[in-house]
C-alpha cells in the first residue's frame, strides 16, 4: 500500500462522520483504500448497533457506559446515534443528565478526545482560525453550543472540563430532533476557573488561572459572537451553563443582534411553562391566578420567573400585578428590596421590605417554610442546587395552602435535587403535581401509579432548535418559546390520576417534530422566518437527520 492510500484509509476510518467500520462493503473498501483493513464480513447498521448495545449491557456503571459511548461517538457517529435512537429513554441519562455531571468532573483525568473547538481567553486572536479548522463553509453549520462552564448543571465551575456539556447538549439535539451532527460545533470558552480542585490538579487541561472577568471577558464573548456569526451566519448560537450575571447580561445585550439562545434561561423557562400549562389543566386555573415561589433565584430561576410572569400578563394582569405574584428565595432567604448587594437579575422581583415586616425571621432572613405559609403558592420551583431543601414539612405546608400545588424540584444532577419525586408524592398524599429535572421511574402511592414527567430543558430545546432551523429564524423570539411550550404541553392529558405533566422521553423525536412545527409557524408570525414551506410538516420531517449510512456517500 502506498503512503497515500494508507493515509486515505486512516482518514476515512478516523472520521466519525464518514466511518462505517465493518459496514463498508467490499466495493466501498476497495474504492476508499480500505482493502484488508477490516474483517471480511460486511455488517448492516442494525447488526453493528446490536453488538454495541450488547457490549454496553455488559458494562455495569453509568460512567463506564458514558465512556464507551463517548469513544463510539468519536469513532462512528451514525452508529452512535443509531444505538442512542434505539434505546433513547435508557441511554439519555447516560450520555446526558445525570451522568454527564460526573463525566465533567473527571474529564481532564479521563481525557480521550473531544470533537470540539477549544477557544481560550488568553488567545482571542485564535478564535477565527480555530473555528475555521473544521473546514465548514458559511452554509454548513446550523448550530453551535458554547459554554464558559461557570455554572455547570448544579455542580459549579468546571473550567474546560465543561466542554462535555456542549457535546452532550448537541447529542441530545441530534437524538431528540434529528439535528444533523455534521452541521454542528461544540465550543468550550475557556476563561480559566475558580475551582481550586482543578487548579491544583496536575492532570487539568484548561487554562490554569482564575476565571477572567470584566472587560477582558466581555471582549472575548463579543469576539466569539462576531466571528462565529460571520463565519456561520445561519447558525443558532446556543449558550449553556454560564453564571447568572453573565448569562442574563449576554442574552440581553446581544439578543437583538444575533441568533442566540440561552438554554438555562429560555429553554428551562419554556419547559416550566409547558409543565405549568399541564398543571393548570388539572387545577383549571389561569396564569393570572398563580402565586409563584422560586427557590434558588439564579440563571434558571429568574429566567422562568420572567416567562411565568409573561404568562400572567398575557392572561390580563399588568406587569406590576404579575411581579406581585412572584416571590424569589435565594441564599439569604426571601429576596427583599432592602437587602444589600442584591444582584440586578433579582431586583425586579424583590418584595417591599414594608410588606414583609411582620413575617417571621430566622437569623435575620425569611425562610422557605415561612414564605410558603404566608404566600400559599400554587407553584413551587426549586433551582437552588440544595439537595433536600424541600423537606416533608415544606411539602406538607405547601399542600395545606392549596389543593393541588405544582411542585417542580428542578436542580440537577440527582445529588442536587430539592426533593426526590417519590417523597414529594408520598408526603403530599398524591396531591402535588410533580415534575423533575432528572429521569425517574414511575412511583406507586395509595393504589395509583404516578408517572413523573422530566421537566428538563432537553425535552424542549431540540424541537425549538429544529423549528428555528427549518424556518431559518434570524432570532429566537418569545413567541417561538411559547409556541414550543404549548406544543409540548398539548401532547399530554394530565388529568387522569397519576398522569405525567409532560410527554415521555420515549416519544422525544415525535414530540420534537410537533414542537418544531409550532416554532416555525411562530417564527413566521413574528416576522423572523427567512424560509417559507408549502408543506411545513414535510419540511420538518425532511430536516430530521436519521442515523443511516446514505448510499450516495459511500
Ligand atoms: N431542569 C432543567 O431543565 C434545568 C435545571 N437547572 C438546574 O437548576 C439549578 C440551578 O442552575 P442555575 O440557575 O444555572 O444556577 P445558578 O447558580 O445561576 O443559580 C442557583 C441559585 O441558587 C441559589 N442558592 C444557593 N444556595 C441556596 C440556598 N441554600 N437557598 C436558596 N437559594 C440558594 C444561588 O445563590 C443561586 O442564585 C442547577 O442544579 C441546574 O442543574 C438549570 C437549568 C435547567
Ligand atoms: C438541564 C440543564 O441545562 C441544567 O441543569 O443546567
Ligand atoms: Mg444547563
Amino acid at each position: 500500500m502506498s503512503k497515500q492510500s494508507g493515509d486515505r484509509a486512516r482518514t476515512v476510518l478516523s472520521d466519525p462522520l464518514r466511518s462505517r467500520g465493518t459496514a463498508f462493503d467490499y466495493e466501498q473498501r476497495r474504492r476508499l483504500g480500505l482493502t484488508g483493513r477490516l474483517p471480511a464480513v460486511t455488517e448492516t447498521l442494525d447488526q453493528q448497533a446490536s453488538r454495541c448495545y450488547e457490549q454496553l449491557s455488559r458494562i455495569d456503571t453509568p460512567i463506564a457506559q458514558f465512556i464507551y459511548l463517548d469513544l463510539l461517538h468519536d469513532r462512528n457517529q451514525t452508529l452512535y446515534f443509531k444505538v442512542l435512537a434505539d434505546h433513547l429513554a435508557e441511554l439519555l441519562p447516560v450520555v446526558y443528565d445525570p451522568t454527564v455531571g460526573q463525566a465533567i468532573k473527571e474529564w481532564s483525568r479521563d481525557y480521550r478526545v473531544a470533537q470540539a473547538a477549544f477557544l481560550s481567553i488568553d488567545h482571542v486572536e485564535d478564535i477565527r482560525v480555530s473555528l475555521e479548522s473544521f473546514g465548514l463553509g458559511a452554509d454548513d453549520v446550523d448550530l453551535i453550543v458554547c459554554t464558559d462552564a461557570e455554572e455547570i448543571l448544579g455542580i459549579g465551575d468546571w473550567g474546560v472540563n465543561g466542554v462535555e456539556i456542549s457535546v452532550g447538549k448537541l447529542a441530545v439535539y441530534t437524538a431528540a430532533a434529528g439535528i444533523n451532527p455534521g452541521r454542528v460545533i461544540a465550543v468550550s470558552l475557556d476563561c480559566g476557573t475558580n475551582n481550586a480542585s482543578l487548579l491544583n490538579d496536575p492532570t487539568y487541561l484548561g487554562n490554569r488561572h482564575s476565571r477572567v472577568s470584566g472587560q477582558r471577558y466581555d471582549r472575548f464573548i463579543a469576539e466569539y459572537l462576531r466571528i462565529a456569526a460571520e463565519l456561520f451566519p445561519n447558525a443558532i448560537l446556543h449558550f449553556e451553563d454560564f453564571g447568572p450575571e453573565n448569562a442574563r447580561r449576554i442574552l440581553d445585550r446581544y439578543r437583538g443582534d444575533y441568533r442566540i439562545f440561552n438554554d438555562d434561561m429560555q429553554g428551562t423557562g419554556a419547559i416550566v411553562v409547558a409543565s405549568v400549562l399541564s398543571g393548570m389543566k388539572v387545577t383549571r386555573q389561569t396564569f393570572a391566578e398563580q402565586r409563584l415561589v422560586v427557590f434558588g433565584a439564579g440563571t434558571a430561576g429568574t429566567g422562568m420567573a420572567d416567562q411565568l410572569a409573561a404568562g400572567m400578563v398575557r392572561d390580563g394582569l399588568s406587569e406590576e400585578q404579575a411581579k406581585d405574584r412572584v416571590w424569589l428565595i435565594d441564599k439569604h432567604g426571601l429576596v427583599v428590596d432592602d437587602m444589600v448587594d442584591l444582584p440586578g437579575y433579582q431586583r425586579a422581583y424583590a418584595r417591599a421590605a414594608d410588606e414583609v415586616r411582620g413575617w417571621k425571621r430566622t437569623n435575620g432572613s425569611i425562610d422557605l417554610l415561612t414564605v410558603i405559609e404566608e404566600v400559599k403558592p400554587t407553584i413551587l420551583i426549586g433551582t437552588s442546587t440544595v439537595h433536600g431543601a424541600f423537606t416533608e414539612e415544606v411539602v406538607r405546608a405547601l399542600c395545606t395552602g392549596v389543593e393541588r400545588p405544582i411542585l417542580l424540584p428542578l436542580s440537577n444532577p440527582t445529588e442536587r435535587i430539592e426533593v426526590m419525586p417519590q417523597d414529594a408524592i408520598d408526603w403530599s398524599g398524591g396531591k402535588a403535581l410533580v415534575a423533575v429535572g432528572i429521569p425517574t421511574d414511575p412511583h406507586d402511592h395509595d393504589g395509583v401509579t404516578y408517572t413523573i414527567g422530566q421537566a428538563n430543558n432537553s425535552l424542549l430545546y431540540p424541537g425549538l432548535g429544529l423549528g428555528a432551523i427549518v424556518s431559518g429564524a434570524t432570532h429566537i423570539t418569545d413567541g417561538m418559546l411559547l409556541a414550543a411550550a404549548e406544543a409540548v404541553a398539548s401532547q399530554v392529558d394530565p388529568t387522569p390520576p397519576g398522569a405525567s405533566l409532560l410527554p415521555p422521553v420515549q416519544n422525544l423525536r415525535a414530540s420534537s417534530a410537533i414542537a418544531a412545527f409550532a416554532v416555525a409557524q411562530a417564527a413566521a408570525r413574528d416576522g423572523v422566518a427567512t424560509r417559507a414551506h408549502d408543506d411545513l410538516t414535510q419540511a420538518v420531517q425532511d430536516a430530521m437527520w436519521q442515523a443511516a449510512y446514505p448510499d450516495a456517500e459511500a
